[in-house]
């Protein structure tokens, strides 16, 4: 996908008015001028930033379009991929985690400068978050699923629809946690790489626990 498509495809399955479109411009910008001082992203993919960070974080919006209301929780939320693309484009609140002061400090500075007021950051690590009843939950280059499923239960419930981009290994790693976690899972394509796959999944818990939290 080039960064034209990548635009395209944003403008063909978002109703992405003025100034969210502005909003995401100026994210971009200011992403990338912060590069000059912290490593946001790889600096191999600035080139690519509309296909490989916006476009593949907005697809999550589209698997997570049935999801209930309430929260959309961001583990490990880094530059804010993908938790401030979907404060950009849509209504939903949004809730990033990230450990890391210079890149909390980088989300607050973001969500002021592009007025995203239903969004915020926990600035701390994901396992001492206190527990929510998260609507959705995203993870992109967070952790392996069994410590990913582990560090975040408590902010889950039956309910929570769990998005988490899990590049080319998804298959095999969805198989490796399996004896340990149970739920629904599929595993859909990504569409900025033909090969990477996002793992959807509800209704997650621990094999040979019941119930879960309702
Ligand atoms: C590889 S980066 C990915 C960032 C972003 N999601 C992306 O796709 O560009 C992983 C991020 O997770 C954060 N992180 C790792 N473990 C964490 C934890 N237990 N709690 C909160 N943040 C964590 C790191 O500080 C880092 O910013």
């Amino acid at each position: 996908m080039t960064e034209d498509e990548a635009r395209a495809w944003l403008k063909a399955q978002f109703d992405v008015p003025r100034e969210t479109w502005d909003r995401l411009k100026r994210y971009v910008a200011i992403l990338l001028s912060a590069m000059d001082e912290q490593n946001l992203i790889a600096e191999s993919t600035r080139p690519h930033i509309w296909a490989r960070h916006i476009v593949d974080s907005a697809q999550l919006l589209l698997l997570a379009r049935d999801a209930g209301d309430g929260e959309w929780v961001d583990l490990g939320s880094g530059a804010g991929l993908p938790g401030i693309v979907v404060a950009c484009l849509s209504e939903r609140p949004v809730v990033m985690i990230e450990t890391r002061r210079k890149r909390i400090d980088f989300l607050n500075d973001v969500i002021a400068q592009l007025g995203l007021r239903h969004a915020r950051v926990f600035g701390g690590r994901v396992e001492s978050a206190a527990p929510m009843h998260a609507a959705v939950i995203s993870a992109r280059a967070y952790a392996p699923l069994p410590k990913l499923f582990a560090s975040a239960l408590h902010l889950s419930d039956k309910n929570s629809l769990w998005v988490l981009p899990k590049g080319r290994n998804a298959q095999n790693e969805l198989e490796a946690a399996r004896p340990a976690w149970q739920g629904m899972f599929h595993v859909e394509p990504s569409v900025t790489d033909a090969e990477s796959a996002i793992i959807v999944a509800q209704a997650v818990m621990p094999t040979g626990k019941k119930k879960g939290r309702s």
